[in-house]
């Protein structure tokens, strides 16, 4: 079940549809993801939280083309805008894509930077497709440090990356992410390797210049305070599922899965009091190589009954707000 649609929500910029991805290893097929719809709007900002090993990085990978060798699509289709199923390009159309619609802001900017060439000279590569001259390039690249505050953008363009300090290398990759002006903006964990102060800033800044250039963006974050800050939608996903999906503002006041209700009882921000150690959800993630028949959460969740060992539908709270659950009306907020 996707995200029911009116007249107001803009057409989707991304759309997943079923997506399914598994890894051959040594101990048999791993189905890393069953069956993921969802999708983003143009101009909004969806967020993906869920514990480590629920699939975050494989349903990037799968967008970006850049799957291991031993994953494969199995099943589903992903849209871009109009497009067809990316899942089918050639690599080589796939490189176009990542290169003009799709760009990504990552944890580490070094990934984007390359430490022997100047930021100027790097800024007009990503250009190299546009018919503008050196001097139009360059005066595009001031334009977008300018825009990322980025102090002397003109000097600065001279400089490489290790003459700029941590905060302000993400800023140039996200200025660099940005040049092109992408249908699509991948931020995985962008601010996780800031301090405070420069992640309050980072995420300001990049909801200004979504806003401006009106991209859709999927945010990936552990921190569930960021997502509340930054995001319109969000998605919990939980051992390769989508479990719950809806609007920040939905989930949030009224989350309807169990699994994101005790996500939400142990984020350190939502604490009433100080605790010496932070809680955590007992249990663990179920195997992916044999995957339970029914709920994927059962084994920890304090609400399972034998229902739970059935295959589960997901059910609409209130419009738009999905959650894949039997007892959603049982979860509180
Ligand atoms: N190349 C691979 N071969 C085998 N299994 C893999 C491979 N890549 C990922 N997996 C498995 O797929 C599942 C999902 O992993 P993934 O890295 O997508 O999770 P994640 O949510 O991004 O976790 P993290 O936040 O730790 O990066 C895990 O069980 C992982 O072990």
């Amino acid at each position: 079940m996707t995200m029911t649609t009116d007249q107001n929500t803009p057409a989707p910029a991304l759309d997943i549809d079923a997506l399914s991805v598994s890894f051959a290893t040594d101990g048999g097929t791993l189905h890393a993801l069953k069956d993921v719809s969802f999708s983003v709007p143009k101009g909004r900002i969806t967020g993906i939280v869920g514990e480590s090993g629920c699939g975050k990085s494989t349903l990037i990978n799968a967008i970006l083309g850049l799957l291991a060798d031993n994953g494969e699509v199995t099943g589903g289709a992903i849209r871009l805008g109009e497009s067809a199923d990316i899942t089918k390009l050639t690599p080589r159309q796939m490189r176009d894509l990542r290169g003009l619609q799709i760009s990504t802001v990552f944890q580490d900017p070094m990934g984007a930077l390359n430490p022997v060439l100047s930021v100027g000279k790097q800024m007009r590569d990503i250009q190299y497709r546009s018919n503008l001259s050196k001097r139009e390039k360059d005066a595009r690249s001031v334009e977008m440090l300018r825009q990322v505050r980025i102090p002397d953008p003109e000097k600065r363009l001279t400089q490489y990356p290790h003459e700029f300090s941590g905060g302000m290398k993400q800023r140039v990759a996200i200025a660099m992410a940005l040049m092109m002006r992408p249908q699509l903006l991948i931020a995985d964990e962008p601010t996780t390797a800031l301090d405070a102060t420069l992640e309050v800033a980072t995420i300001e800044l990049l909801k200004e210049l979504q806003q401006e250039i009106g991209c859709a963006v999927l945010f990936i974050s552990h921190h569930l305070g960021v997502i509340a800050e930054l995001c319109d939608d969000m998605i919990v996903m939980y051992a390769g599922e989508v479990v719950e999906q809806g609007s920040v503002r939905q989930i949030f006041r009224n989350p309807s899965h169990p699994y994101t209700r005790a996500l939400l009882d142990c984020d350190p921000a939502r604490l009433h009091e100080r605790v010496k150690h932070l809680p955590t959800i007992p249990g663990t993630l179920p195997d992916l190589r044999n995957r339970p028949k029914g709920c994927v959460f059962q084994a920890r969740c304090a609400l399972a009954k034998p229902e739970c060992g059935q295959p589960v539908t997901s059910v609409e709270v209130t419009p738009g707000h999905i959650a894949r659950c039997i007892r959603t009306n049982e979860v509180t907020a």
